[in-house]
This record gives structure tokens, sequence and C-alpha cells, in this order.
């Protein structure tokens, strides 16, 4: 349903972030994309909703070519892609319930939403969303008094509300802790069978990506270096993706509790962390 095909972006400092990216992802697929900092993996995400700019290359969301869109629609073409992000972007003076319904923004016009004057049937599903995330009670509350897991819930029920057809999800674990993190993923995961949604989920941790992705992509240096399924990601790939001296230190601290001792040889790691409560 996505496909880049020989996508670049190079930034007006020069600075070449992807090099020609080829990328399938069909409908319903969860892949996780990894690679140390600066391989380009905001840089992807943001390409695809066009909220940064590719240099060249297709991008096709179905039968769109997102790449030749402007003005309505490309605004029409982002309602299909709801994107997650690491810092929740809520607005934080706004209850739960006004949050959650900000994802209609693009469907309801500026003076609906302005004078939140939203449709029934955008509240009905707004509460069915806050009750599948987990917050059926928080409506009212503002945003600001959610722990940083609940005000993802938030981000994740404001992504949903759009009706995508892709969820494009930039760190959504980053600000939490290794538990919430699970739940999190879980969560992400387990609304994309429901929805057979399609996500890009760009994440730092390893062991999280191997154990809720279907599929993993590895990126190094804006290239693509690593494609195939969480169980084929050994000691090698590893290294091809993060660099001799990195990925051990990597993986240990995306194992978090179950970290084993520092002499253990890397060959030796089992990298996906298992037993998620
Ligand atoms: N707005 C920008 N202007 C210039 N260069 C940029 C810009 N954004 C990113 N870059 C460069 O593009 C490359 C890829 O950055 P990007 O943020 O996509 O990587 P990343 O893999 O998401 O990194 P991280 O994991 O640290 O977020 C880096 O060399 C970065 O310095």
């Amino acid at each position: 349903m996505l496909t880049l095909s020989q996508v670049t972006k190079r930034y007006p400092t020069g600075d070449r972030a992807l090099t020609d990216i080829d990328l399938t992802l069909p409908r319903g697929q969860v892949m996780a994309l990894i690679g140390p900092s600066g391989a380009g993996k905001s840089t992807l995400i943001r390409c695809v909703n066009r909220l940064v700019e590719p240099t060249s290359g297709s991008i096709r969301l179905e039968d769109t070519e997102l790449t030749r869109l402007s003005g309505a629609a490309l605004r029409r073409a982002r309602r299909s892609m709801a994107m997650i992000f690491q810092e929740y972007a809520l607005v934080d003076r706004l209850t739960v319930m006004e949050n959650v319904l900000s994802g209609r923004l693009g469907y309801v016009g500026f003076w609906r939403s302005f004078t939140r004057r939203y449709p029934q049937e955008d509240i009905a599903e707004a509460f069915r969303l806050l009750d599948r995330v987990g917050l059926p009670h928080a409506m009212d509350k503002r945003a600001d008094a959610l722990s940083g897991g609940q005000r993802q819930r938030v981000g994740i029920a404001r992504a949903l509300i759009q009706s995508p057809r892709l969820l494009l999800v930039d760190e959504p674990t980053a600000s939490l802790d290794p538990k919430t993190s699970r739940q999190i993923m879980r969560l992400i995961r387990e609304l994309c069978g429901e929805r057979n949604l399609a996500a890009i989920i760009n994440i730092h941790d390893v062991a999280l990506a191997q154990q809720f992705a279907d599929r993993i992509v590895g990126l190094r240096a804006g290239q693509i270096v690593f494609d195939g399924k969480p169980g084929e990601l050994d000691a090698d790939t590893l290294t091809t993706i993060y660099g001799e001296e990195e990925w051990d230190t990597r993986v240990q601290d995306d194992i978090g509790e179950s970290t084993p001792p520092r002499e253990v040889p890397a060959s030796r790691l089992t990298l996906a962390s298992g037993g998620a409560s």
C-alpha cells in the first residue's frame, strides 16, 4: 500500500539524510525502523507525509503519488497518514476529549473545530477510542494532568480518530519507562491488527522492535542495510547497522531490566527481552 522508490533527501545544509531508498509496505504490516542516531529514520518518516520534502524519488500511497501533491490534495492525503510522536504533541490546556477530537481537524473545517462543535459521530468515536486505549474515565482531564503513558494513549486515540490507512510513529516510547513502553508498543500492535493498519515505527529500542514488529528495516547513513524478520537480526546484522563498537551497548540498554553482565560475549546475547508484562 505504501511504496518508496529511489527516495533521496539532501538538506540545504548539504547533509545527505537518505539515499535511494526502495521500500514497500503492505497493508496491515507493522514495520520497525532502527538505526543509529542520524541514520535518517525521522527524515524517512517525515518524507512520507511531506513534513520533509524528498529531494527526489517517488512515494506512492495506494494509487496516489504523494510527492506531486500540494494544497488541498496534500491535506486530504495527510488525513490517511496519522502521526504518533515521542513527546505526544498534545495541547496541555485542552482536555483529553478535546485533544482526541483535534484528530478530526482535517475533516471538520477550521470554524467548526475553532468553536469546538464536532459532529456527534466524531464524539461517539472519541468515546469508543478512549475506552479502547484504556482511558475511559479521563476524558475531562486536562492533558497536562496525565502521566507519560496516558499522554501517549491520548496521542494514539487522536491518531486513530483520523481513520488513517497508515501510522507514522516517531519514537513512541523514548520518554517512557520499560514497562509502559511495552504496553504502548503492544497497544499500537493490537490496534494495527484490529484495523488492518500499516505502521512505520521509528524506534531506538531494538528489543522492543523485535518483540512487536512484523518486519525490521535497519538504516545506516541514509541507506537500508537490513530488511527482514525480527528473528533474522543477529550480531553480524546489528554490527552492520550500528557499527562495531556500538550495537552490544545498544542492545543491553534496550533489554533494560534483563541486561546481562558486560562480560557476556556479544554473540551470546539474547536480543528479544521476552516475557513482556
Ligand atoms: N532540518 C535539518 N537540516 C539539516 N540536516 C538535517 C535536518 N534534519 C536532519 N538532518 C540531518 O540528516 C541526517 C539524518 O537525520 P535524522 O534526524 O533523520 O536521523 P535519525 O535516524 O532520525 O536520528 P535520531 O535517531 O537521532 O533521531 C543527519 O545527518 C542529520 O544531521
